[in-house]
């Protein structure tokens, strides 16, 4: 099994990582908490395949276990159905001592996460990440939050579990679209980490490669977040190059009305980003080309119909890294010495206006 050790201020977990995992979550959960009542929250994509299975283990260990499930998809990150699920919580007499287990994708541990981090002020939470996404990139790091005005994560909260369990085996009915998507948040990783890592990541072309090296890479993409997440937990700063590629993808991703997957369009500003940046002189066009053949290789778009100005700039105005007038770009000068750096909000409309 694999171990990654996060410690933030208000609290230190573990992310464990192990081919089957599933089959014991029970006893894994009571490591971490006593007996009460467990919420387990899941899309009915996932609820269907695994809620069962983890609400029996659940109950063997001595929980008292309510399962709750919402429609898939990126629409259900939204003030309603938060609402929807905390008031399913009071109906069960949730109260402080009670927890969460975020059992699904992105969306759900976004969405479940923040429902954790709001009722009663906060209430525990573990995660249990099944997509391929998730389980390289949003189950670890305490950012939660749902979409509100047509702006990507707008509403949320930072709030970190106490305990992240990844089984790479569930990856086994994850749609090759969902893996592939996912798998955007893994080439933008390595591509910060650099070195062996960008080195490994870069000859996958296929999904059976990925599906072959799932436990290695969520380990090496988990242990490089985490170290990231431990030096800024609250993105004061160096936190910050985890959003490469999400000024001008979350735009793309909200713009296309859920046509995009979020890894999708993460890849599409990546190549946005970096190539404009190259025309500049602050990229190499080595370095952009290396990252768009790594990005189409695998089969992920590089460009969007949604890749238009001025309908972006908006967008990019939401952006949480922007301070005052200046945006911060995150952009990637060599794989493994990403920069953040603070361009005047006019500046980057200019630039981007010229090639965009
Ligand atoms: N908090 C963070 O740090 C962070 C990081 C990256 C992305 N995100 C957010 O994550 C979301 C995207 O996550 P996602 O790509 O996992 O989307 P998702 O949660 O919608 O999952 C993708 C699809 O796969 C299905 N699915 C998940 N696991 C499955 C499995 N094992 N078998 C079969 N089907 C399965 C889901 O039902 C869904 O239809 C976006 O909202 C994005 O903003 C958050
Ligand atoms: O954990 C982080 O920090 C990230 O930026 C990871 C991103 O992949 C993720 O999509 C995150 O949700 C984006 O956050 P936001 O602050 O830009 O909404
Ligand atoms: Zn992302």
């Amino acid at each position: 099994m694999e171990k990654i050790l996060v410690q933030v201020a208000a609290r230190q977990y573990e992310v464990l990582i192990e081919r089957g995992l599933l089959a014991h979550v029970g006893e894994l959960v009571a490591t971490q908490w006593s007996p009460r009542k467990v919420a387990v929250i899941s899309d009915q994509n996932v609820a269907a395949l695994y809620q069962q299975q983890v609400v029996k283990q659940l109950e063997t260990v001595g929980f008292e276990v309510f399962s709750l499930r919402f429609p898939a998809g990126e629409a259900s990150k939204s003030l309603s159905r938060l609402a929807s699920l905390a008031a399913q919580l009071a109906q069960a007499h949730f109260t402080r001592d009670d927890g969460i287990v975020a059992l699904g994708g992105g969306v759900t541990g976004d969405l479940a996460g923040l429902v954790a981090a709001t009722y009663m002020r906060g209430v525990r939470l573990i995660q249990i990440p099944t997509s391929w996404l998730a389980q390289v990139d949003s189950s670890v790091g305490g950012k939660t939050a749902v979409n509100l005005a047509h702006v990507k994560n707008l509403l949320g909260a930072f709030y970190e579990p106490d305990l992240v369990l990844v089984d790479p085996a569930v990856l086994g009915t994850l749609p090759q679209r969902e893996l592939i998507a996912g798998h955007a948040e893994v080439i933008k990783t390595a591509a910060l980490a650099g070195g062996d890592f960008w080195q490994l990541v870069k000859e996958i072309r296929t999904p059976a490669q990925i599906l072959e090296l799932t436990s290695e890479l969520s380990a090496r993409a988990i242990a490089f977040k985490a170290k990231v997440v431990m030096a800024d937990e609250r993105e004061g700063s160096q936190r910050q190059i985890l959003n490469f590629g999400h000024t001008l993808g979350h735009a793309v991703e909200a713009l296309a009305q859920g046509q995009l997957r979020h890894g999708e369009a993460i890849s599409v500003g990546m190549v946005a980003l970096s190539q404009r940046l190259s025309q500049l002189g602050w990229v190499p066009a080595t370095v952009a080309a290396d990252l768009t053949t790594t990005l189409a290789g695998i089969g992920l778009p590089v460009t969007a119909p949604e890749l238009q100005m001025p309908a972006m700039i908006d967008k990019i105005a939401s952006d949480k890294k922007n301070r005052g007038a200046n945006l911060n770009l995150v952009y990637l000068p060599q794989f493994g010495q990403p920069k953040v750096k603070p361009v005047a909000f006019e500046q980057a409309r200019a630039w981007l206006l010229e090639t965009i």
